[in-house]
């Protein structure tokens, strides 16, 4: 499937039959077939059970009524109790099993996606919204679940009821039974011809629906920009439209669906009216009993329930045809960068780099990003890479960490080629700390152990020490222990650096890749961030996307990226020699740190004054 698809709104919520998708679906119902024989059994047994009281209530009426024969209306009686009490039984153990093993396969189906979802290359990711591959997770799945749970037993429950019903209606008098489905055609064509357009309606009332989902999702996540730019009285018309929709879309289905079965229940009626005529003829003749008649009338009333839950579970089917589809092209997905066939671990390293001639497109059809890269970095150095924005910068640690493969040449870790070892070997001596950090829901602890399970309690404090965060850590009443949120959104941004910089010192790596934050922390916070930074840096090959100028005059190598390709690299003293892109860029940004120190003396000045 394109992308293009994915980012469409109208995604399709039903698709034909398609026994492809059926037969794998069923694959993942096959390791609970045990519990399922025993439920379709127990379905199989009720239905038996449910048929049988018409044929009951009519020997009640001829047998015991008609001949006051008390004993057999007291047995019939008992019996028709009997059945209710085994049909209750029978219906809880049914319910529990079908719950228990549609909620088994749910689990599997959303397991195995999420595990398959972690081992995707990021070129999956970019691009396809993160909502959307959620709503994959959760109602797709849930679609194929629900088919299984309801789907599946409705099928067989009704379908036997049907079959039941028209045999023993052949079987009692198969001339009216033939008379009582004179109105079939007529139904199937009312049914037929509405149907669809009651579907129809339903599936627009979803889509509005995912609408306001996405608008009011969107809205608490951009807060404050809305409230900033005071769009509070666009976005309310904008969505009084959605909502409008929404509205219209669930009366129009529900005007018709209204419509719709009681049509389906007069016309059945019709054929009811017709065994009534004809069967009450025949009782004044003496050809048939008044409880053989009623019993009649009450099997074909019987046969609308089933007809109308089936062409309901029909229409869930398709719809979980759309969902398996979605699903499986998820699963399908195979991830680009893998371990090679012959991938070897990679030893322990010293941390030495090499770009040998690299070049790189996010994708066939897309620009080329990276051109004729080469860069030689010995173990422990520290290279700030520098440039404009979009020149290419995180492109190339991103095949560092080999988040993509290189298109053309080589990224060598002390001589091996990265494609060549295995990607748990190469990322677990290998670390990033990047601008936005990324923390986990979670307690503190959890957080800085998410690189190093095994670290011991000593380690973590020693690591929380030498990045400072013990001194904010402290304040909370519950330590290290404190729920940090999603996001770590209770965390502020300088503290979740700090943390972020905790992670990687206790997960220890080799190979450091750091972007460096741009937004602004206040001057304590920076200068405990700068002292946690060189703790981290310490001792590593560092890459460090440098925006600070203190940083990149600290580097041993300062690599200057221009359009894909590295235009200058030397040392801070040999690059201010040239007059090349890194000198200009020096000079604006001291320029620029003396007018902002020209407007704080100013500032202070006018204060002391
Ligand atoms: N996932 C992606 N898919 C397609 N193109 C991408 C993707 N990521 C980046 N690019 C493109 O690759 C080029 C280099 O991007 P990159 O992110 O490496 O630049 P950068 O130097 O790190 O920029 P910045 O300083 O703004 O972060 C840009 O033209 C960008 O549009």
């Amino acid at each position: 499937m394109s992308q293009v698809e994915w980012d469409s709104e109208d995604e399709l919520e039903e698709k034909p039959f398609q026994l492809a998708y059926v037969r794998r679906l069923f694959r993942y119902v096959l390791p609970y077939r045990r519990t399922l024989g025993i439920v379709i059994f127990i379905v199989l047994l009720n239905m038996g059970l449910s048929l049988a009281e018409p044929l009951m209530l009519g020997y009640l009426i001829d047998d015991g009524i008609v001949k006051n024969n008390m004993e057999l209306i007291t047995w019939i009686g008992v019996s028709l109790l009997a059945f209710r009490f085994l049909g209750w039984l029978f219906g809880y153990i049914h319910t529990k099993l079908i719950n228990f093993t549609g909620q088994r396969v749910l689990f599997d189906l959303r397991q195995q996606l999420f595990n398959h979802l972690q081992s995707l290359s990021f070129r999956f990711f970019d691009g396809r919204p993160a909502g959307k591959i959620m709503s994959r997770i959760t109602n797709d799945t849930n679609a194929i679940g629900e088919l299984v749970n309801g789907g599946l037993i409705t099928t067989v429950m009704e379908v036997t009821h049907l079959v039941g019903i028209v045999a023993i209606l052949f079987w009692m008098d198969w001339q009216l039974a033939l008379l009582s489905f004179i109105t079939m055609p007529m139904l199937y064509l009312i049914v037929s011809k509405l149907r669809p357009k009651i579907e129809g309606s339903w599936s627009k009332s979803r889509r509005t629906m995912s609408a306001i989902n996405g608008n009011v999702n969107e809205t608490i996540q951009g807060m404050r920009v809305v409230q900033a730019f005071s769009r509070q009285k666009a976005n309310d018309n904008k969505f009084n439209e959605i909502n409008t929709n929404n509205k219209s879309a669930f009366m129009r289905a529900i005007r018709m669906e209204s419509m719709v079965w009681p049509l389906v229940e007069l016309i059945g009626m019709i054929g009811t009216c017709i065994v009534v005529w004809f069967g009450a003829k025949r009782v004044i003749d003496g050809a048939l009993s008044i409880g053989f008649v009623m019993a009649f009338i009450n099997y074909l009333w019987r046969f609308w329930g089933p007809l109308s839950s089936l062409s309901k579970v029909y229409s869930q089917l398709l719809s979980a045809m759309a969902s398996a589809e979605r699903l499986f092209e998820i699963l399908d997905t195979e991830p680009e960068v893998k371990n090679a066939a012959s991938a070897k671990e990679l030893p322990t390293i010293r941390g030495e780099v090499e770009f040998k001639n690299v070049a790189f497109q996010y994708g066939p059809d897309k620009p080329e990003v990276l051109h004729g890269i080469n860069l030689k970095v010995k173990p422990g150095q520290r290279i700030a890479i520098v440039g404009p924005t979009g020149a290419g910068k995180s492109t190339i640690v991103n095949l560092l960490m080999r988040f993509y493969d290189a298109t053309g040449g080589q990224v060598m870790i002390d001589g091996h080629d990265v494609k060549d070892v295995t990607l748990e070997s190469l990322r677990s001596q290998m670390g990033i700390v990047l601008q936005d950090s990324f923390i986990f829901s979670g307690t503190i602890e959890e957080n800085l152990l998410y690189g190093n399970e095994d670290a011991t309690e000593e380690k973590v404090m020693e690591a929380a020490k030498s990045v400072r965060i013990d001194q904010f850590v402290s304040k909370f009443p519950d330590g290290y222990e404190t729920q940090v949120e999603e996001r770590g959104s209770k965390l502020s941004v300088g503290q979740r650096q700090l943390l972020a910089f905790g992670r990687v010192l206790l997960s220890d790596p080799r190979i450091l890749i750091l972007d460096e934050a741009t937004s602004s922390v206040d001057t304590e916070t920076e200068q405990h961030i700068q002292e946690a930074l060189a703790r981290v840096l310490e001792g590593r090959t560092a890459f460090i996307i440098a925006h600070r100028l203190s940083t990149i005059r600290d580097a041993d190598l300062i690599v200057v990226v221009r359009d894909g390709s590295i235009t200058e690299q030397g040392t801070h003293d040999e690059l201010m020699k040239t007059s090349g892109l890194y000198a200009n860029l020096v000079q604006s940004q001291l320029l620029m740190q003396q007018s902002f120190n020209d407007v704080l003396n100013e500032k202070s000045e006018q204060q002391v004054g």
